[in-house]
């Protein structure tokens, strides 16, 4: 098929191009051009010649995220259900021990009833805060855990420039910790901090914790673009290897 001619270009006008609003400002021209003029059913808002109030903008501070504990409020678990899960875990603790034991944990399993061993229903033990400890100093080896915790009964203490530091109650947030795992995988930016619990004399006190881990199989390491000339790898892939997941909890554990 023969090619179109192109049809020759005739004369045409050029438009007049609008002035921008420097250019009328250096002639110093005062009227508003009719084209920025606001128009009453312009979307929004009303009058433009009021006082407006001040819109609050929450500012974070990102440097907080990187502190080892945080506590989450409107997390959007209703206060309710938190409160129901506590009773819970409160009916299932004063049930009688030999009732506990038929939930006891299998060796290997993360799963079940006991940590340090009832050994018989009329052991007493001295809880005072000097002689015993609710939860010995460790370091999660979660990525991260969430902490709900008794609404009245303080005893988490986090340990931060070689001192014990008593965590407030804040009743039905979460105190989200960093564990190991994401130490790791942001190179150290994100602390997995030592944590212990004090008893208390006078009063019981229940924590619920949720640990969030990858799969046990799934193998972790730093996020290359974290690591540069300046910021180092400080952890190995391998978790044999010093420096790896093992080690780290490990070693903390031991301090
Ligand atoms: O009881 C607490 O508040 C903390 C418990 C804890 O450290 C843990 O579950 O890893
Ligand atoms: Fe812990």
């Amino acid at each position: 098929m023969a090619e179109a001619e192109a049809e020759p270009l005739g004369p045409f006008e050029i438009q007049p191009q609008p002035m921008t609003v420097q250019e009328i400002a250096a002639i110093g021209g005062k009227e508003v051009l009719e084209r920025y003029i606001r128009r009453a059913d312009d979307s929004g808002g009303g009058a433009l010649d009021v006082c407006f109030p001040v819109l609050g903008v929450p500012i974070i501070d990102l440097q907080l995220l990187a502190s080892s504990s945080s506590t989450a409020i409107n997390h959007g678990i209703t206060g309710e259900f938190l409160d129901t899960e506590q009773e819970v875990a409160r009916q299932f603790f004063a049930l009688r021990s030999e009732e506990k034991k038929k939930y006891t944990r299998e060796i290997g399993s993360i799963e079940g009833y006991g940590n340090d061993m009832i050994l018989s229903e009329n052991q007493t033990i001295d809880w005072t805060p000097d002689l015993v400890l609710g939860v010995k100093p460790h370091a999660d080896g979660s990525a991260i855990t969430m902490l709900l915790q008794d609404k009245e009964v303080e005893g988490l203490q986090v340990l931060k420039d070689d001192q014990w530091f008593n965590v407030p109650v804040v009743p039905q947030a979460l105190l989200i910790n960093v564990g190991d795992q994401v130490e790791i995988m942001t190179n150290g930016i994100f602390k997995s901090p030592l944590h212990r619990v004090v008893t208390n004399t006078e009063r019981e006190r229940i924590t619920l914790a949720v640990i969030c881990s990858p799969h046990p199989d799934q193998e972790i390491q730093p996020v290359e673009d974290l690591i540069n000339e300046t910021n180092p790898r400080l952890y190995c892939c391998d978790v044999d290897a010093p420096h790896g997941a093992t080690e780290i909890k490990t070693r903390r554990s031991h301090q």
